[in-house]
């Protein structure tokens, strides 16, 4: 096929997503999707792995630009931005607050870079989205001066978000325009209240460890257990971060799995109490956040999990009946829905208005 494509990048934690789109009047149309495993030492491979595949998926097309998922975009970026070594230098520099993430986009950034130097690439946050909270919700209770350097709550799985704010726009225009918490149920997990669609609250703060638990970490924790862990001798910084980030979560507490269809497959009680655990505290997140909005219209649920496990929305729901939430869409107050999220598109139309691509494609409408 002839004609100008777009490659998309989406390093989550437990896979990289790779989308392919046609670039058409400055607007960019799915036309592929792949996900790969990636460890960190081989996301070179990635790329030419993501290169080959776009020759393969759209032969004799031009690749005209790379957009990719950046999880941290601190206080420096409320929206896509193309990369430049400016805007690198920013997106380098706040690696220590997203460790799971950020030097994967680093590195997949370097990499394309040095295999194509002239191929435009862009950025798009996923703290970005919650810009629009309130200064009360994204405050700690701690010294002031904290905040002003950054120790604040800044939320991710943005990208996600965006999009499910938009369907809810195209598709559920009253639903829209009420109090909804989605939760996306990932690998890495995390609640949003919207209110007119805009970000009011969200269970991850300062890190991507905070809030609900998930696949591997830990979700919220008494910072008390933290200092005394770190006190226990013989007991390193790197060790706690790896058991926050790696060895936590569904996986740390069944001792089974990280991955809610294995857990479900599992006769050993420790999964199934993983699996009642998680339900509680992700109803325990979304009435918090209901409290925010000041009541609850819908509850959206999203991602891996939340799209495909109707036993976890179900056991969500359950706790959440004294609010109206009820599995059975007939018998709820609260309206239920489930909707598929696709990072992946919101990164290419990002890309398309970062990199102004009607112009570099010569399309504009
Ligand atoms: N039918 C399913 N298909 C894919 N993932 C599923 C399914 N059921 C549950 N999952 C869960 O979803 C997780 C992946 O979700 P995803 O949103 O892709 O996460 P991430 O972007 O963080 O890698 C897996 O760890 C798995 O536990
Ligand atoms: C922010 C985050 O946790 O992302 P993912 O769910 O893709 O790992
Ligand atoms: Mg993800």
């Amino acid at each position: 096929m002839a004609g100008d494509v777009m490659l998309t990048f989406n390093p989550g934690s437990s896979s990289i997503k790779l989308g392919l789109f046609v670039i058409d009047a400055g607007a960019a149309r799915v036309l592929a999707r792949r996900t790969v495993d990636a460890t960190p030492d081989g996301l070179s491979g990635v790329i030419a792995k993501a290169l080959e595949w776009v020759n393969d998926a759209a032969p004799g097309a031009r690749l005209v630009a790379t957009g990719h998922r950046v999880v941290h975009g601190g206080d420096e970026f409320n929206g896509p931005v193309a990369i430049t070594q400016n805007t690198l230098n920013a997106i380098e520099a706040l690696a220590p607050l997203a460790p799971l993430h950020q030097p994967q986009s680093l590195r997949l950034i370097h990499a394309l870079r040095h295999a194509a130097p002239a191929l435009p690439q862009s950025a798009s946050f996923d703290t970005a989205f919650h810009r629009s909270q309130s200064a009360a919700s994204r405050r700690y209770a701690l010294p002031r001066a904290l905040f002003d350097q950054g120790i604040k709550r800044y939320g991710f799985h943005g990208l996600s978000y965006k999009f499910i704010a938009s369907q809810l726009r195209q598709k559920h225009p009253g639903i829209a325009a009420g109090r909804v918490v989605v939760a996306h149920l990932g690998s890495g997990a995390s609640l949003c209240g919207l209110l007119h669609g805009v970000s009011r609250e969200t269970s991850m703060g300062f890190s991507t460890l905070d809030g609900i638990p998930m696949a591997t970490r830990s979700g919220a924790l008494d910072p008390g257990a933290l200092l005394y862990l770190l006190k226990q001798p013989g007991q390193s910084i790197d060790t706690v971060e790896d058991m926050l980030y790696h060895r936590s979560g569904l996986l740390g507490l069944s001792g089974v799995s990280g991955d809610v269809r294995e857990l479900l497959a599992s006769d050993a009680p420790e999964a199934r109490e993983a699996l009642a655990l998680y339900a509680l505290r992700i109803a325990r997140d979304v009435a918090a956040i209901a409290t925010t909005l000041g009541g609850l219209d819908a509850l959206v649920f999203t991602a891996g999990i939340g799209e495909n496990q109707p036993v976890v929305r179900d056991a969500v729901c359950r706790h959440l009946a004294w609010l109206g939430v009820a599995p059975d869409p007939a018998a709820s107050q609260v309206t239920v829905l489930v909707i598929h999220t696709d990072e992946e598109q919101v990164i290419a139309d990002e890309a398309c208005q970062a990199l102004c691509l009607s112009q570099i494609t010569g399309t504009c409408p």
